[in-house]
C-alpha cells in the first residue's frame, strides 16, 4: 500500500538478495521503523512479540524464517528444528503452520545444498501470491458493499465496523478485512469505518486507524463496546472481520472481542461478514470453541497502555493498581451460525462446511 506516496509491502527481501525487511508495528502508529531480519532467531523474536502480525503475514514472516535459518544450517534435523520453533511461536493463526508446512513439503525431499535457494523462491511466492489472493478477497468483497450502497441514500456512505487489524498490515498487502473497503473505495463508493480501538493491544487503534489515514478514507475510532449501541441506532450497515483460523464447518476464531460484535450483530440484524484466505481455513477442525488453541498473552497487556505525550515522547503506563492480576485471552471463537457469510478469493460463501468446499472441493477429496 501506499505510505506517503511510497508502495510498501508489509514484508519483502532486502535489495541485497539475503535479508528481510519488515515494518515494525509495534511503533506504529507513532513511528514508521523498518527492521532487517537476518537470522530465524529475529524472525521468531519478530512473530513472538507482534513486530509482525496477523494470520497470513507471520506465515510468510517464518517462510523467510526459515531461509535466514537455512543459511546456517541447511541439514534436515536443523530444518525440522527451525519448523518446530517457528511454528510454536504463536499457537492460534492457522496461517503459520500452513505456510512452515508447505516450505517443509518442498525443502525437506531436495539435498541440503539445493535447499537455500529453493526456500528463498518459494517464500517469495508466498508473499506475492498472498498479495492475489487478498486482492481477489477486496474484489469479492467489494460487490458486498456496493449492493449495501445501491440501497443507501444518495451521497449516504456504507458504514463498515472492522475489529483489530485486518488491513494490508496483517497480511503482505491488500489486507483481508479492509481489502473490500479498498477495492469499494477504488469503484468510488463512500465508505467510512467504524475502527474498534481493538483492547488490549489497541491494533484497532495503532493499525486500522494509520491504514485508512494513510488511505485518506473516512473513519472513526470507537471504543470495542461502543459498536452495539452505533448498532442499534441504524449506524452501522455491515461488519467486515478478518479471522486467525476457521474451522470446516464455518467457525471463526479471531481476535478477543469478534464474538461479542457478531453477538451485537445478529441482535441488530446487521450482516456480520468475515474476510479470510483459503489458507487460513483448519480443515482438521470443526468446533472452533473446543479445538483451536486460544493464545494467552502477557497480563502486561491488559494491565498496561502505551501512548505518546504532547512532546511526541512514547510512554507506557499502568492502567490498574499493582496488586491487580490480569488474564489476557488474545482470540474467541464465533460460531458460524453468527456469520453471514465468509468472503474469500474464490468468491463469498455460507459460513458452513458445505459453503466451504463448494469453494474449496479439493478439500473434500
Ligand atoms: C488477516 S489476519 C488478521 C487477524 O490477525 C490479528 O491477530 P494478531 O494481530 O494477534 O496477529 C487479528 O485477529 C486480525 O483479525
Amino acid at each position: 500500500m501506499q505510505v506517503n506516496g511510497q508502495a510498501y509491502r508489509s514484508i519483502w527481501l532486502a535489495a541485497d538478495g539475503v535479508g528481510v525487511e519488515i515494518i515494525d508495528q509495534t511503533r506504529l502508529p507513532f513511528h514508521f521503523h523498518i527492521v532487517r531480519l537476518e537470522s530465524v532467531e529475529q524472525a521468531m523474536t519478530a512473530i513472538r512479540d507482534m513486530l509482525v502480525r496477523g494470520a497470513p503475514l507471520i506465515g510468510a514472516t517464518a517462510a523467510y524464517g526459515l531461509c535466514l535459518g537455512l543459511r546456517q544450517h541447511a541439514t534436515t534435523e536443523a530444518v525440522e528444528n527451525m519448523a518446530a520453533q517457528l511454528i510454536a511461536c504463536r499457537p492460534t493463526a492457522i496461517n503459520l503452520r500452513w505456510a512452515v508446512e508447505r516450505m517443509l513439503r518442498l525443502l525437506l525431499p531436495l539435498p541440503p545444498e539445493q535447499r537455500l535457494a529453493a526456500a528463498y523462491h518459494e517464500a517469495g511466492r508466498i508473499c506475492a501470491e498472498d498479495v492475489a489472493t487478498n486482492e481477489a478477497i477486496g474484489r469479492h468483497g467489494a460487490t458486498l458493499i456496493a449492493a449495501i450502497h445501491r440501497n443507501k441514500k444518495e451521497g449516504q456512505p456504507v458504514n463498515i465496523l472492522t475489529h483489530c487489524n485486518a488491513g494490508w498490515l496483517a497480511t503482505v498487502d491488500w489486507g483481508t478485512a479492509l481489502a473490500p473497503v479498498y477495492k469499494a473505495v477504488e469503484l468510488g463508493i463512500p465508505v467510512h469505518v467504524w475502527v474498534d480501538e481493538t483492547r488490549p493491544r489497541n491494533q484497532g487503534a495503532s493499525l486500522t486507524a494509520w491504514e485508512l489515514v494513510a488511505a485518506h478514507i473516512p473513519h472513526h475510532l470507537i471504543v470495542d463496546n461502543a459498536g452495539g449501541h452505533l448498532m442499534q441506532h441504524g449506524q452501522v450497515d455491515c461488519c467486515i472481520v478478518g479471522t486467525d483460523r476457521t474451522t470446516a464447518s464455518g467457525d471463526v476464531c479471531n481476535k478477543i472481542g469478534t464474538y461479542l460484535k457478531a453477538l451485537a450483530a445478529r441482535d441488530n440484524g446487521v450482516p456480520f461478514y468475515v474476510a479470510l484466505p483459503g489458507s487460513t481455513v483448519d480443515w482438521t477442525v470443526s468446533d472452533g470453541v473446543a479445538e483451536i488453541p486460544i493464545e494467552e498473552r502477557g497480563e502486561e497487556e491488559v494491565l498496561q497502555l502505551q501512548g505518546r505525550d504532547e512532546a511526541g515522547t512514547v510512554h507506557t503506563v499502568a492502567i490498574a493498581p499493582v496488586a491487580t492480576p490480569a488474564v489476557n485471552p488474545a482470540f474467541d471463537v464465533t460460531p458460524a451460525r453468527l456469520v453471514t457469510g465468509l468472503i474469500t478469493e474464490r468468491g463469498i460463501c455460507a459460513a458452513s462446511r458445505s459453503g466451504l468446499l463448494g469453494l474449496y472441493p479439493e478439500q473434500g477429496q
